[in-house]
């Protein structure tokens, strides 16, 4: 048992106006002080009592400057061995709404390099469970979300909500022992990094639909991605289950603050609520001799129940936006983080047996102790031995004798009976034997003559014949090869458009830099693996595409791309998508002609050696090992090519990762873009409705008009001709929305 206090950080987010506010000092070993000060103009009151400087200590306090890599080494990386060696652990970022919670747990959208917590931690640990080989690794991931109370499945695949409410609802049950269980919860199994990956791009991808602008979901959600591991050591009933949580809470501040009413209000209420539930259960487990902890006030903290004063390991970050306007919750927030470093968790390697593989332990072991005990005490049996036994063991005996392996045993049991009758059925057919020997030979084995043993010329005739035969084999094998090496190539070259992509990295052999594989099957093998990949993703989002779109939809959207704000990013993106495919291909293209160099020169050095053989040069097997220089050299090159080929192979499986992550930020970026157009879509209808039915009823109201006039005026004027309408009403809502959405964007790109 380990017995450990939650360990605290702090983060500061980058700002643009931070100087005099706040200063770290992280001079202490394992431990750095924060200093926020107050400016003399925040503090009211006439006469000024109030303290100006606040100090906190943290584990580590990481400045504006310190980025995600740096992030993940010191907090992430040791919780993440522990979890690896079967302790459960937890790391929750809390903070202000803004204060960079989902950009250090999950990551930023715009960059490879923002990469967050989670897609880190799965990537290490995924390289832990291939490094390791004394033990199997299996791998769920559960990514849960609550609102307002109620939890939501992330992981649903169905793809169909448009709203939080249309995800599976979670619900918690607790067992007789008080275990947590969460009903409706997808736990899907990951076999690598890059389908871990993808299930949390789906996660994020619901969170994000689901999302609306009354529930902004990062803000007012609390989002728990759960890792579960186990590891088994082949061969053994030990099984070890660990998990570890990355929660990322909804934003802390004060509703006083945010000013928010109705349906925010009771949002906020809720928020508020679980939050100030987590605060009381961090206090009461702060305080000494309490023995009622109210874990049961909240899901949230129901379900983090272990990771506050339980079995878990568990690590806060306290994100802090620190300008002058968000000192106060930043200081709340260290004072909430001060109250949680004093929680200590007793952390357990949870160990469990497997139930099967122990029965199937225990029978043998009592089939065998129930044999020796009956040798031992000398039990037998009184029945005789049926004829349907003898005849079975006398088989056995036969079996046996003739077989050649030479640690094959003969096996009858703990039955004194059995053994007795083999032994004197042994003792039968060795009398035979002799018997029927003395009767076919008329001479003493001991008078045969000597001249049947091998002469030495004979021996030495026999062995050149053997070392001809190893020639003419290896000369075979060498032919062989080089014709097989031949048709890859060939059909290689059938297909040069499959080499754009970098090599698969879930290949084992190869990503040990194994070079045992033919020459290109590794890429090709890459490129399907990339193939198949952007196949789930556009399989996993059948939402309304542009295809499906009416024309005049179809034109505004692409209006609407070409203004929207994130454009630079995802064009950004998309260009360093595309120069790294470029990269990965040329990387692809050196690993495979190194891997031809080194086949090659292994081809050289075995081709030297048959040489040698056949020469005849040597004799004997100890000269024909004589250090030959040429070998030598061949020998040094290869070396030096070997690690050519690792480092390369091992620039290639990172590239590959960044090329997977740029994929899946642009995909996330795509589905943004299609669910703020339909957004902005809806409402330029609704606004034009409006405006129309304000049209229509003035019209009403005023002098009934002359046909014509009338005519001119069903059609509204929009712009400076009239717009043509076709009388269906719902052709017509769109056709206006068109032209509003149109006109709106033409003025905001500063167009008459
Ligand atoms: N350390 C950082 N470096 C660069 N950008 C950051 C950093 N922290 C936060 N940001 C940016 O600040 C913005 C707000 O951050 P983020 O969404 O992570 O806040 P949050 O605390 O999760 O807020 P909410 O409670 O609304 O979910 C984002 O655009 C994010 O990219």
């Amino acid at each position: 048992m380990v017995k450990q206090a939650i360990r605290i950080f702090a983060r500061v987010k980058p700002s643009r106006k931070p100087a005099g506010i706040y200063s770290v000092s992280n001079e202490e070993e394992r431990a750095s002080s924060l200093e926020i000060l107050v400016p003399r103009d925040l503090a009211d009151g006439f006469v000024n009592n109030k303290r100006e400087s606040y100090k906190f200590r943290f584990q580590e306090t990481f400045d504006q400057d310190v980025k995600q890599d740096t992030i993940f080494e010191s907090i992430a990386k040791p919780v993440a061995e522990s979890v690896l060696t079967g302790y459960n652990g937890t790391i929750f970022a809390y903070g202000q709404t803004g204060s960079g919670k989902t950009f250090t747990i999950t990551g930023g959208a715009e960059r490879y390099s923002d990469r967050g917590i989670i897609p880190r931690t799965l990537s290490y640990m995924f390289e832990q469970f291939q490094k390791d080989s004394s033990k199997v690794y299996t791998a769920h991931v559960s990514y849960l979300e609550i609102y307002n109370e109620c939890g939501y499945d992330l992981l649903d695949p169905r793809h169909e909500a448009s709203k939080l409410e249309d995800l599976p609802k979670v619900t918690i049950m607790e067992d007789p022992d008080q275990n947590i269980h969460l009903k409706n919860l997808s736990l899907l199994q990951a076999s690598n990094e890059e389908e871990a990956l993808n299930l949390l791009f789906l996660g994020d991808t619901n969170r994000m639909i689901a999302e609306t602008p009354m529930n902004q979901a990062s803000t007012r959600s609390h989002c728990i991605f759960t890792i579960h591991v186990s590891s088994k050591e082949p061969g053994s009933a030990t099984v070890r289950r660990s998990k570890l949580h990355l929660v990322d809470l909804a934003g802390s501040e004060r509703v006083a603050k945010t000013g928010v009413g109705g349906q925010l209000l009771t949002e906020a209420k809720y928020i508020n609520l679980s939050l100030h539930y987590l605060e009381q259960v961090i206090i009461a487990l702060a305080e000494k001799n309490r023995s009622h902890i109210p874990y049961r006030n909240s899901m949230m903290t129901s379900v983090l129940r272990d990771s506050l004063g339980g079995n878990c390991m568990t690590t806060m970050i306290a994100t802090l936006s620190l300008d002058k306007r968000n000192i106060d919750e930043s200081i709340s927030t260290c004072r909430f983080a001060q109250r949680v470093a004093l929680i200590k968790n007793e952390a357990i390697l949870n160990e469990e047996t497997d139930p099967q593989l122990i029965i199937v332990r225990l029978r043998k072991e009592i089939q065998g102790l129930k044999g020796e005990l009956a040798l031992l005490t000398g039990e037998q049996r009184t029945e005789e031995l049926t004829e349907d036994e003898t005849l079975r063991l006398e088989e056995q005996v036969r079996g046996f004798l003739e077989d050649r392996d030479p640690e094959s045993s003969l096996d009858m049991g703990a039955d004194m009976r059995k053994i007795q009758y083999c032994f004197a059925f042994i003792k039968l057919l060795h009398g035979k034997k002799e018997e029927e020997s003395r009767a076919s030979s008329p001479v003493n084995a001991a008078e045969r003559p000597s001249s049947s043993a091998p002469r030495p010329e004979e021996i030495k005739k026999l062995r050149d014949i053997l070392q001809q035969r190893d020639n003419e084999i290896n000369i075979l094998v060498s032919m062989l090869k080089k014709e097989k090496k031949k048709t890859q190539d060939a059909m290689f070259e059938m297909a040069p458009s499959r080499l754009n992509a970098p090599t698969r990295h879930s290949d084992s052999s190869a990503q040990s830099g194994s070079l045992d594989q033919s020459p290109k099957s590794s890429v090709s093998a890459a490129v399907e693996d990339q193939m198949g990949s952007q196949e789930w993703r556009s399989h996993s989002f059948p939402r309304k595409t542009g295809e499906e779109m009416s024309l005049g939809r179809q034109e505004a959207f692409e209006i609407f791309k070409r203004d929207y704000p994130d454009r630079v990013t995802i064009e950004d993106n998309k260009r360093l998508l595309k120069q790294r495919f470029a990269e990965a291909k040329s990387l692809g293209e050196e690993v495979n002609k190194v891997r031809s160099r080194i086949n090659q020169m292994k081809g050289d050095v075995e081709q030297r050696r048959i040489q040698r053989a056949a020469l005849g040069i040597f004799s004997s097997s100890d000269e024909q090992n004589q250090y030959d220089p040429v070998e030598e050299e061949l020998r040094e090159q290869m070396e030096e090519e070997k690690k050519r080929y690792k480092g390369l192979f091992s620039r290639l499986k990172n590239l590959k990762t960044e090329i997977e992550h740029l994929q899946l930020l642009l995909e996330k970026a795509k589905v943004k873009l299609q669910k703020d157009f339909e957004g902005w879509w809806v409402e330029e209808a609704a606004h034009l409705q409006a405006k129309q039915e304000v049209h229509k009823a003035r019209m009403a109201t005023s002098a009934p008009p002359s046909p014509q006039v009338h005519e001119q005026s069903r059609a509204p004027r929009m712009l400076d001709t009239p717009i043509p309408l076709t009388g269906d009403s719902q052709t017509d809502a769109d056709i206006l929305a068109f032209v509003r959405a149109r006109q709106n964007l033409l003025q905001r790109r500063g167009k008459p």
